[in-house]
């Protein structure tokens, strides 16, 4: 790891492995103290399996039992399975991804709801969580919220993890995390080595300043993760990002198939953002295209899909969310 990647690691990387190792009364004094409204936002397509009990835990302990979140916002991501339904009899707050800024259209993705919801929350700082994890993440939140609240410089936190590998209903102890081992990672060290402290570039879990996250566009599908940290790296420097380590990530894992698209919206994006970090430089002619190969007994059959780049502007640039922005500060 170069010396800046190391520096960071060592002062930018804290540990809330459980709450037992959190201390929350300090956390909720520098939240009343800075006078800071939190909102946790659940991004979800198709996940009424996990949903429900996600909400609930989350709802009981830090909006009942602790005053440490004040919004729970589930983004229906164009579910076809109830989540809605679900997440809103767990005591969520429900928006449907099309039914936010109407006037700017819909699109499919990930990126499109963690967008959208930025103009459906109202805290100053939010929380990012995927809507299929696995097991007791009670902790999480707190863990995320740590850095920010400890420290006015840090803007961006990423929760941090071993990821064991649920697939075709096995669960083995390590594994997860293969778009981030096996693309991203190696693409990240390569083009941004200051980025190399990061042990998961990809994870779903993260939390940061709404004053920067609506200053960066979001990648609409699953590229906005990689996205958000070369962006965020721009806007406030390597000293404005931690990140956290919150011990086991658990989650419902896609096919290989699957991970081969994610990876190609991965791809696109980082050569994209490589593209405008080198102005002047011969443009990188990405394709866009990804095609995949499956066999139906007799030869290979060919089934390309796009993962090109498609994302929305910096939310601080819609005229709509400045409004809203400035009706909550009226
Ligand atoms: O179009 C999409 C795709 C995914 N997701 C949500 O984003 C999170 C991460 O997606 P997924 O689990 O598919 O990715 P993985 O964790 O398998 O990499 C989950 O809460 C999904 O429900 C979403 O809101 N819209
Ligand atoms: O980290 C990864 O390699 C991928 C796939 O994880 P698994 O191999 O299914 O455990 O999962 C992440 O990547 C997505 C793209 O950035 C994120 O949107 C997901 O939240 C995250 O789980």
């Amino acid at each position: 790891m170069r010396p800046d990647a190391r520096a960071w690691f060592a002062h930018r990387t804290t540990t809330a492995t459980s709450l037992a190792a959190i201390d929350l009364d300090a956390l909720l004094h520098a939240k009343r103290r800075g006078g800071h409204r939190v909102s946790v936002v659940l991004p979800a397509r198709n996940e009424a399996a996990t949903v429900g009990h996600l909400v609930a835990d989350l709802r009981e302990r830090w909006m009942v039992r602790a005053p440490l979140v004040d919004e729970l916002l589930v983004v229906d991501s164009d579910s076809t399975d109830g989540t809605a339904a679900v997440a809103r009899a767990a005591g969520a707050d429900v928006v449907a991804s099309a039914d936010v800024l109407p006037g700017h259209g819909s699109r499919p993705g990930k990126g499109e709801a963690l967008w959208k919801s930025l103009a459906a929350t109202s805290g100053d700082l939010v929380v990012f969580l995927d809507a299929d994890l696995l097991g007791d993440v009670s902790h999480y939140v707190p863990g995320l919220l740590g850095p920010l609240l400890a420290d006015p410089q840090v803007c961006y936190v990423k929760g941090c993890y071993t990821r064991p590998l649920e697939i075709d209903g096995q669960s083995r102890p390590a594994g997860g995390g293969r778009v981030t081992e096996l693309t991203a990672r190696p693409l990240l060290n390569a083009l941004w080595p200051e980025l190399a402290g990061f042990v998961q570039p990809l994870g779903g879990e993260y939390a940061g300043r709404r004053s920067a996250l609506e200053q960066v566009p979001f990648v609409s599908a699953y590229g906005v993760e990689v996205g958000l940290l070369v962006d965020l790296l721009r806007l406030g420097g390597l000293s404005s990002l931690a990140q956290v380590d919150l011990g086991v990530r658990r989650h419902t894992s896609q096919s290989q198939e699957a991970l081969g698209a994610m990876a190609g919206e991965v791809v696109s994006t980082v050569l994209a953002r490589a593209e405008s970090d080198r102005p002047g430089q011969r443009p990188l002619p990405a394709s866009g295209l990804l095609t995949q190969f499956r066999h139906d007994g007799t030869g290979f059959v060919p089934r390309s899909r796009s993962v090109g780049v498609d994302e929305r502007p910096p939310m601080a640039t819609v005229p709509e969310y400045r409004s809203l922005r400035a009706g909550l500060a009226g």
